[in-house]
């Protein structure tokens, strides 16, 4: 009984909130870091449909990073990152294409279509609204690092994005992008995320990955609930934040100064996270706020 009267409980914790999102955008990115496990990452998918069901806009921005090296080690190719970027050449930028469009891509769209709800994938073998500029990295002592066909997102067609939301579309996005002269560059998933979020004037931008938030300290327990940006700065000074994380808290600046509210960092692994993020008091994971 006790499990039952819970559960109810929950709905009306969660009423408030769905009547606070309603017809709210929230931009939501799921990283390769959680789909190892397909049920993890299909539980994700029925939260955004759960999402999109009360009332909520959700758009999914994906990214495949270990599926693409993954893909790059079958081919004989060994990943290089800097600065949380994948160098890429020729021929990874063709893997990364295949991996991103073609099987995660169309496969979530597959997923949420079977799900009952109306979605559209948005990509570079499609209706494209990713458009970017080479990407080239500060180094040493101000050196240019070139990193490839590598891009940084110049405009989002949020035109098209926003029309296909006010259709109760759930816009699907990867993050290979046009370059001016019609070729294609690979962009960093997060950077996508932060970007869109900013164009089409998100709620909220949630980027879902495989740590628990933005740790303080080399320890994984010591982690942050809240960070404002200056603390953020200090932290990558600090080199604490690295890696990875580097590209998801720029992306939470260019959300954050697009206009968005805030920004959430959770970890996908956790049941339900996303649910757990915007419909309950407590939320789960790292905020972030200018
Ligand atoms: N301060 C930090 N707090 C949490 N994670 C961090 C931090 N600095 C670096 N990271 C790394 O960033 C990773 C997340 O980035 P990434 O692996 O690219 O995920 P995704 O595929 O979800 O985009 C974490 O698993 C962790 O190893
Ligand atoms: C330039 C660059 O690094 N692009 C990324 C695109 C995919 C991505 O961002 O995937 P995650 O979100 O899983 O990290 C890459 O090639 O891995």
């Amino acid at each position: 009984m006790q499990d039952a009267i819970d559960k109810a409980a929950a709905l009306v914790e969660a009423h408030k909130y769905i009547r606070r999102f309603e017809g709210k955008t929230v931009v939501v990115k799921v990283g390769g870091s959680i789909m190892d496990e397909p049920a993890t990452l299909d539980s994700l998918i029925q939260d955004i449909c759960f999402m999109d069901a009360v009332g909520m806009r959700p758009v999914l921005v994906h990214g495949g990073g270990k599926g693409i090296t993954e893909a790059m080690k079958q081919a004989g190719l060994e990943a290089q990152f800097v600065q949380g970027r994948r160098y890429t050449d020729e021929r990874t930028l063709a893997i990364a294409e295949h991996v991103l469009v073609r099987d995660i891509n169309a496969g979530i769209v597959k997923r949420i279509r079977e799900l009952e709800h109306k979605s559209m994938g948005l990509n570079s073998l499609g209706s494209c609204v990713t458009f970017a500029r080479r990407l080239f990295l500060e180094g040493d002592a101000g050196r240019r690092v070139d990193i490839g066909y590598v891009g940084e997102i110049e405009s989002i067609n949020g035109e098209l994005v926003q029309a296909l939301v006010d259709a109760q579309h759930i816009p699907v996005i990867a993050p290979i992008a046009r370059d001016p002269s019609g070729g294609k560059l690979n962009v960093n998933a997060d950077s996508v995320a932060g970007h869109v979020a900013a164009a089409v004037g998100a709620e909220k931008l949630v980027l879902v990955s495989d740590t628990h938030g933005i740790r303080l300290s080399e320890d994984v327990n010591d982690l942050a609930s809240h960070l404002t940006k200056a603390q953020i700065e200090e932290l990558v000074s600090k080199g604490i934040i690295s890696a990875g994380m580097l590209p998801k808290v720029e992306a939470s600046f260019i959300a954050l100064e697009g206009g968005v509210a805030k920004t959430h960092i959770i970890d996908g692994r956790i049941p339900h996270s996303l649910l757990l993020e915007v419909y309950t008091e407590k939320g789960i994971g790292t905020e972030i706020v200018l």
